[in-house]
């Protein structure tokens, strides 16, 4: 399977389509549509990822008024070839952010990126939404008009993200002026990151900056996720239930291989179930993950 001429994996043989079903229709004709992409591991999604996509809709709301209305939220999880600790495959990252969404009326995944064998800078993400939704669509439907209007696509992240855009070699300069000059960014506080400090070199982009406060902090983090699976913890509440469930039905990082034990561990697993003495489970963690851990 091929997009724009490369290669893509076979995710159960589907053709890839965008899903656009989910965009709604612009309500006022004098604001511009908004398009929020978040990129990231996703490895689990988890319950703040989704609230990400919340307090951005609220600060549009009530800080953009005049401006701005959101039409539509995706998720973008990074391909297989993003060779980061602690990500399962792509195949079971996407589908657990499609359980995640499955209820939401505005957000859901578009699995583009993670289709992908090589990795996908977030610059080249964001052009194929623009593709998407601004040139084969021809932009967001105006309600009441046959008229249309270009969407603008807009990076949804959190600030220890926006912190990576200031240390040298992670981004390509012509990145970071495609993705915040012509594109823009919500930014969402994360505790353990000092936002200013993380705006301070990309001062010069700061018009299309936008910073969000956590009005309710909240640090979960899938690195948080992954640790309390591998002590045997509960994630309850922390990710969708249907996401948990995913989780547990998949084996996914009960240990240190994200995408769950090999198959002789697993039959262990079961006998160790099944045993009236099954061997000591691992002790809960003294201390909390520090930072982002
Ligand atoms: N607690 C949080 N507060 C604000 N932003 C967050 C938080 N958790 C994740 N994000 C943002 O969500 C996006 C996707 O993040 P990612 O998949 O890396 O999640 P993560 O929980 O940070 O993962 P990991 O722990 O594996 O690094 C990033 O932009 C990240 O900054
Ligand atoms: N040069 C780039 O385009 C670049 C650099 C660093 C991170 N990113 C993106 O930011 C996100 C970071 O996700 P994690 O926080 O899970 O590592 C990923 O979507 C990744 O592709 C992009």
């Amino acid at each position: 399977m091929t997009t724009n001429g490369t290669q893509l994996v076979d995710f159960n043989s589907q053709a890839y389509s965008f899903p656009s079903n989910k965009i709604q229709k612009l309500r006022s004709a004098s604001k511009t549509p908004v398009i929020l992409v978040a990129c990231g591991s996703f490895s689990p999604v988890t319950n703040l990822h989704l609230r990400m996509f919340e307090m951005a809709r609220d600060f549009i709301r009530f800080e953009c008024t005049d401006d701005f209305e959101l039409v539509g939220g995706f998720f973008s999880p990074v391909g297989d070839a993003y060779l980061k600790s602690g990500l399962a495959q792509a195949i079971h990252r996407v589908r657990m952010v499609e359980l995640a969404t499955n209820q939401s009326k505005w957000i859901t995944c578009d699995n583009w990126e993670a289709l992908h064998k090589e990795y996908q800078p977030t610059a080249k993400v964001l052009d194929h939404f623009a593709h998407e939704i601004n040139e084969a669509r021809g932009g967001i439907e105006i309600e009441g008009s046959t008229e249309r209007k270009p969407a603008r696509i807009a990076l949804l992240a959190g600030a220890d993200l926006i912190e990576t855009m200031s240390s040298p070699g992670v981004w390509a300069p012509e990145d970071l002026d495609h993705i915040l000059g012509e594109f823009g960014a919500f930014i969402v506080e994360r505790a353990g990151t000092d936002t200013s400090a993380a705006l301070k070199s990309l001062e010069k982009w700061r018009k299309n900056i936008w910073v969000i406060p956590q009005l309710v902090s909240n640090d979960i983090s899938s690195t948080k996720i992954r640790l309390f699976l591998r002590r045997d913890m509960s994630i309850r509440w922390l990710v969708p239930d249907l996401v948990e469930r995913y989780i547990e039905e998949h084996g996914l990082f009960m240990h240190d291989d994200p995408n769950g034990p090999a198959p002789q561990d697993k039959e262990q697993s079961q006998k160790d179930r099944d045993s009236p003495n099954p061997s000591p489970r691992p002790s809960p963690p003294r201390d909390v993950v520090p930072g982002k851990a």
